[in-house]
């Protein structure tokens, strides 16, 4: 059972977990907005995937700081884990989806096994924290780039099939 938690501050994440969803074939249910949800909720699923954009100068999104506090603690050991988040390459070169890395970072302690990583193709801006040894740790959205939104997002649903 797959589950999403995202956070969102002006919806653009929220829409691109919705997406998500669609494509997964996720039900509402267990689509969950982290501001809301509590740590606990996460036990129930085999794959979750969590959501970032990246705020202030390569920073989570708020609601995430709590959330990820409670996530941690818990044993993930052998659970799957899918990172996505949008960001803005353009006006934030240096800190794109960094969001997504520090995901990453932070949660490498709790045992839990990453699926959904790339080869970043077609990307303008491949060296910020969201790249791991020459690949996106997981789904980068770019406002910069929103005609590539779309298959983007599908090409990583397709991705996380084959990894689920
Ligand atoms: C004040 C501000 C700071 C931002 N900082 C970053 C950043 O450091 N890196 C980045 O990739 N995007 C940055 N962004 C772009 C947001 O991540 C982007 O607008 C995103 O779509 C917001 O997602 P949300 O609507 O789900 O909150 C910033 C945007 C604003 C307005």
């Amino acid at each position: 059972m797959t589950g999403i938690f995202y956070g969102s501050t002006t919806g653009s994440t929220e829409a691109v977990a919705q997406d998500i969803a669609k494509q997964l074939g996720i039900a509402d249910a267990d689509v969950h907005n982290v501001a809301d949800a509590s740590a606990d909720e996460t036990d129930k699923y085999d794959l979750l995937v969590l959501g970032s954009p990246t705020w202030g100068n390569g920073d989570l999104q708020d609601d995430w700081y709590r959330f990820l506090d409670r996530l941690k603690t818990r044993d993930l050991t052998g659970r799957k884990v899918a990172l996505f988040g949008c960001g803005d390459s353009g006006s934030y070169p240096d800190t794109f989806c960094d969001a997504v890395g520090l995901l990453y970072e932070e949660l490498q302690p709790t045992g839990c096994i990453f699926v959904g990583s790339y080869e970043p193709v077609g990307y303008d801006v491949t060296d910020s924290l969201v790249c791991a040894d020459g690949r996106f740790v997981g789904l980068a959205i770019d406002e910069s780039a929103p005609d590539k939104t779309e298959e983007r997002v599908a090409a990583w649903c397709r991705l996380l099939r084959t990894e689920e």
